[in-house]
């Protein structure tokens, strides 16, 4: 196992996360999950021996992460905080390049080699165009896929990226995700990246950690899934209070749009409604009260008049 926790407590003065045993390998993307503040990032930090751990111990391939120094760790690790400080005077090339000198001393000139891969990096990235970009006048996004770069330069087996996609828009968040997933895929790199998304683990993490009162749970994210059932509930996004929902036959995606739509507009119990959808329109029974609806407009004034 490349990276294995064995009762690891993280944490300040109190523990924020207790007693983690868990492992990841190669090949594996994983998704660090939980609310802020319970730890995630110093989670991070513990595997980089950046904050030591209050109790237990990480091992990167079998040998304690305390063992190495700052240089060996990067050679490793490659990480990607969502806050990382700007260099000045730097291009967006520049920094990409930056991650090949985890390898040389500072003065060395990168080889024709590295600056290849560099140019790769930066057109697998769709940032071509912002190659000699002065770093200051990138896009939050684009710097941030710009950071990520530089990781991927780094060309180490395991990639932590802390909230990685916070400052990208859909599109990014689609080519960077999906650029990890092939990254572990092909390159066999093991990739563990923090969100406060859960929705992003089923499309995109083998694994998850999720973490919630102190303690992480950890697994095949579909187990996990299935075993949170809280996580997968759209109670959770209940916009009206007191809504309960009524009994609903249809499509997945029908189903999901009926249910949104209803929570969003009534507050109160709607369990004595039926809604079965045929087609192109929808049935709502209610008792003996029966009526065809064509539109959500329809049903919202079908289920005003009932009560
Ligand atoms: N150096 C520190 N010393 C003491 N407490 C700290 C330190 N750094 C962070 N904390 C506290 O530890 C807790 C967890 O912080 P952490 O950043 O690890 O959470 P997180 O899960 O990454 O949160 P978020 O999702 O908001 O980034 C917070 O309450 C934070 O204030």
């Amino acid at each position: 196992m490349f990276l294995e926790l064995q009762q690891s407590t993280v944490g300040y003065k109190t523990p924020l996360i207790e007693e983690i045993s868990t492992g990841l390998d190669l090949g594996e993307i994983c998704l660090l999950v939980g609310n802020n503040g319970v730890g995630k990032t110093t989670l991070i930090k513990s595997i980089l021996n950046q904050t030591p751990l209050l109790s237990g111990s990480i091992l990167l391939e079998e040998k304690s992460n305390i063992s190495f120094s700052n240089r060996e760790l990067a050679k490793k690790i490659a990480v990607v905080f969502s806050k990382s400080r700007v260099p000045a005077n730097f291009t967006l090339a520049d920094l990409i390049g930056f991650g090949k000198y985890i390898h040389y001393p500072y003065y060395f000139n990168l080889s024709k080699e590295d600056q290849n891969e560099v140019e790769e990096i930066i057109e697998r990235l769709n940032l071509t165009q912002y190659t000699n970009f002065p770093l200051q006048k990138l896009s939050d996004g684009n710097l941030q896929k710009a950071f990520i770069g530089r990781a991927l330069a780094q060309n180490s087996p395991m990639i932590i990226l802390d909230e990685p996609t916070t400052h990208l828009d859909e599109e990014n968040k689609i080519i960077i995700l999906k650029l990890l997933r092939h990254l572990a895929r092909t390159k066999n790199k093991l990739i563990l990246f923090s969100s406060h998304d859960w929705r992003l683990a089923k499309e995109f993490a083998d694994k998850m950690w999720l973490v919630n009162s102190g303690r992480m749970d950890s697994g095949i994210t579909e187990e996990l899934l299935l075993k949170h059932h809280e996580l997968l509930n759209p109670q959770l996004f209940h916009m009206s209070s007191g809504f309960i929902a009524p009994h609903i036959s249809a499509p997945t995606l029908e189903k999901e749009m009926l249910f949104s739509y209803l929570q969003k507009n009534f507050a109160k119990d709607l369990s004595k409604f039926q809604f079965e959808y045929l087609e192109s329109f929808w049935t709502v029974t209610v008792g003996n009260q029966q009526q065809i609806c064509t539109s959500f407009a329809e049903i919202a004034l079908f289920i005003n008049k009932q009560s």
